[in-house]
């Protein structure tokens, strides 16, 4: 091959890799109206479990009794004490520039016995009263989430939780008491944070709480059913939802004015090889993660490639519920972290039904030995940034470009205890991975996709599920070792500078 050939090759190659990213994107690029805020949750962020009044959850119970399934025996009971340090870690918001933050109501915080019947707890009340005027005193718009993942541990005790269709109205009855004392202040409601995760990782993995799964899975529960109990959390999640939607719009929404949505998580899956057989598994794949959700909130049914596949395990909707689903919502948020190959698979359909095999599509990160992007901190995290654009214009196109609001994005590094801790704040890493996916949201926008805001996972490291404090997510640093004092990362001062162009 001539010499210039493989100059010309060679640069056309690098010309492949170069990153098509502008070096700067600045805030004014957007609308004035989008929102740009960071996003939290109440078990992991709050702390003062037994203070206060509150009742305890199932990561409570999850947490104390299964220390094994919780990276260093982790526990949420301080997490990073926000519920004695709120007014800080607002002004912290504030001077950042954000427009918005994202939290979640604890349930049992509130009904410690998870029903009025038995007691709403004024603490818990005034606790998200004083948070809630405290954003609104910095200008901060208040974006609250009504469930993420922590129920109360008395329901769970007295019916199952999530696996009784009971939920649906005790759900209904904690949602009308957040609605009365919240909404005169509060405009945009979450129902539920990512039912995909909580049924999956619930019930299917067994890997979050309440960890129930067949006895065969990793995790080695003690109790479930992998090819049942995710259908069935996932049905009563959706009945709730539309349960929690209907009294919001039928009493409250014409007089406060807010809006309701809901939180669903997906990754952006592509095919692994063009042969029709992988085409076919990557949109099986997004309707058994995306479409579970996605189809009942826009067609009032469940994925025709689920109810094949899944069958009789799969719980039906009656006509009323089909329509009481259908336009549940004003807007919907969109979390996504990472993206995946869909592989065609064979699996043996008459043994060990799990959800995670349903689909019959192998979800991969790796095609021929090159990963579908660089890995983050946590195993399953690989970096996509396209994926967000491309899961944006899949949902504008698919489902009639409904109102999005982006709840959730942003990437983890490994918590190395023994990092200097000027090491540990230049996260680099992190300021690429927002500027590239905020980038890319830009873009989606300018295709046509009514996406209003965008929120980043998280403003401080904090409480990671399964993973504990061994993965940081956040803008702050929080010194566990040092009375959880927050110190700003290199990303937080991006995010000042990107707010304030
Ligand atoms: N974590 C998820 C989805 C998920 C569920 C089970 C296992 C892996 C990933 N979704 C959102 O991601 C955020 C980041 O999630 C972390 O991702 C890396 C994992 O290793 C870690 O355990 C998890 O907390 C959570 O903190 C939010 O509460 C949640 O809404």
């Amino acid at each position: 091959m001539s010499f210039v050939l493989m100059i010309l090759l060679s640069l056309t190659a690098l010309q492949l890799q170069v990153d098509t990213t502008p070096s700067e994107i600045k805030r004014s690029q957007f609308p004035p109206e989008f929102m740009f805020g960071t996003a939290s949750s109440a078990y992991q962020y709050e702390g003062a479990v037994r203070e206060g009044g509150r009742g305890p959850s199932i990561w409570d119970t999850f947490t104390h009794n299964h220390p094994d399934k919780i990276a260093n025996g982790s526990t949420g009971d301080v997490a990073i004490d926000s519920y004695h340090r709120y007014k800080d870690d607002v002004s912290i918001m504030k001077d950042l520039g954000f427009d918005a933050y994202r939290f979640s109501l604890s349930w049992s915080r509130i009904l410690p016995s998870g029903k009025p019947s038995g007691g709403v707890n004024i603490e818990g009340i005034k606790y998200y009263n004083n948070l809630i005027d405290k954003l609104i005193s910095k200008g901060i718009e208040p974006f609250v989430t009504l469930f993420h993942w922590d129920s109360p541990q008395v329901l769970e005790q007295q019916y199952g939780g999530f696996l009784s269709h009971l939920i649906v109205e005790d759900f209904h009855d904690y949602a009308n008491i957040c609605f009365r004392e919240f909404g005169d202040r509060v405009k945009y409601w979450i129902t539920l944070n990512e039912p995909w995760s909580f049924s999956v990782g619930g019930y299917s993995s067994g890997i979050l709480a309440p960890g129930r799964c067949s006895s065969r899975q990793k995790s080695g529960c003690s109790m479930g059913d992998s090819g049942k109990e995710p259908y069935i959390v996932a049905h009563n999640q959706l009945l709730a939802h539309a349960s929690a939607v209907q009294v919001y719009r039928d009493k409250y929404q014409m007089e406060q004015k807010g809006k309701i949505g809901i939180t669903i998580v997906s990754n952006w899956i592509t095919p692994y090889s063009n042969s029709k057989e992988d085409n076919d598994a990557t949109k099986r794949a997004m309707d058994f993660m995306y479409g579970w959700f996605m189809d009942p909130l826009t067609k009032g049914d469940y994925p025709l490639s689920m109810k094949t596949l899944v069958g009789s395990r799969l719980p039906k909707f009656t006509k009323e519920q089909a329509r009481a689903l259908n336009g549940s919502f004003d807007f919907i948020g969109l979390n996504y972290y990472s993206a995946r190959y869909a592989q065609n698979t064979k699996h043996n359909c008459k043994i060990n039904k799990s959800y995670s095999t349903d689909s019959r599509a192998n979800q991969r990160v790796e095609r021929n030995g090159t990963y579908i992007g660089p890995k983050a901190g946590s195993s399953w995290l690989y970096i996509y940034p396209k994926g967000i654009e491309e899961l944006l214009l899949y949902t504008k196109e698919t489902y009639n470009n409904p109102t999005i609001y982006i709840t959730e994005n942003g990437v983890d590094e490994i918590n190395n205890e023994n990092l200097p801790l000027q090491e540990a704040l230049a996260d680099n890493t992190r300021i690429e991975f927002y500027r590239q996916h905020i980038f890319h949201v830009l873009r989606a926008l300018r295709e046509g996709v009514d996406v209003r805001g965008y929120f980043a996972w998280s403003l401080f490291d904090n409480f990671e599920w399964m993973d504990g404090y061994s993965v940081r997510f956040g803008l702050n640093y929080v010194n566990y070792k040092d009375g959880l004092k927050r110190y700003p990362k290199r990303s937080s001062q991006w995010f000042q500078k990107f707010l304030h162009q």
